[in-house]
């Protein structure tokens, strides 16, 4: 059986360095022909999907759907989830990465970045950027919206959904493809390939680049690869 998660494509804020999280910006030019080329590069390799898992900001919903078009399967069921968001970053979301290094440090600014458990500074209730002012977040209970996650925090939301809703997808034999964000993913990765607290750290995702993991009968990785958009 064959999974494949991909990373959305360039968006404005990685363009803008500015740290995102819940903040919904959408594809850069660059993001939207990155997303293209992955299904484009999808398709030549002879893969296709039954169902389609997706988080509730753009920039993946917008990758997914280049990537549905460009493999023919537009058609396929698109499966939306808060709990495939990425990693909410508190109220750090909108500062620049490089001017919060110079005023914190690099090695602080790495700590917030890829630990595993340490959890950026916590936005307050009466912030705009707290998720429970926006319509689309108004189904998740008041104790469960986020105000700043760790990556152990999002995981707890991630793996949650991979068990219940999308494993047994897979496990049926159907194609499925997952297109969400560098922190939901490296979750998603840390769990299925067991990877330590602290090796987790040293482990980044690109964006736009297909992942296919092969999995066996019990849904163990038994090998995964990039799929290069350049072929
Ligand atoms: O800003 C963010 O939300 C994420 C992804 O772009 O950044 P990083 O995990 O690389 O700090």
């Amino acid at each position: 059986m064959k999974l494949v998660l991909i990373r959305h494509g360039q968006s404005e804020w990685n363009l803008a360095n500015l740290f995102t999280g819940w903040t919904d910006v959408d594809l850069t030019d660059h993001g939207a022909a990155d997303a293209k080329h992955a299904g484009q590069a999808l398709k030549q390799h002879g893969f296709h999907f039954d169902v389609a898992y997706t988080s509730y900001l753009k920039r993946a919903i917008k990758t997914l759907n280049y990537v549905l078009e460009e493999t023919d399967s537009l058609w396929v069921p698109v499966h939306k989830s808060w709990k495939l968001n990425e990693r909410h970053y508190g109220a750090l979301q909108g500062l620049n990465k490089q001017k919060v290094a110079e005023k914190y440090g690099a090695e602080q600014v790495h700590i917030w970045r890829r630990s595993f458990d340490t959890a950026p500074p916590l936005l307050e209730k009466e912030d705009e950027r707290y998720p429970g002012h926006e319509q689309k977040y108004k189904e998740i209970p008041e104790d469960e919206i986020p105000l700043g996650e760790s990556l152990e925090t999002t995981i707890k939301r991630v793996i949650p959904y991979w068990e219940e809703v999308i494993k047994p997808s897979v496990r049926a034999g159907k194609s499925v493809i997952i297109a969400a964000h560098g922190n939901s993913l490296r979750g998603l990765m840390k769990y299925l390939e067991d990877i330590s607290d602290e090796d987790i750290v040293n482990v980044s995702i690109p964006t736009g680049v297909p992942l296919v993991y092969e999995l066996d009968d019990n849904l163990e990785p038994v090998s995964k690869y990039f799929i290069d958009q350049e072929e």
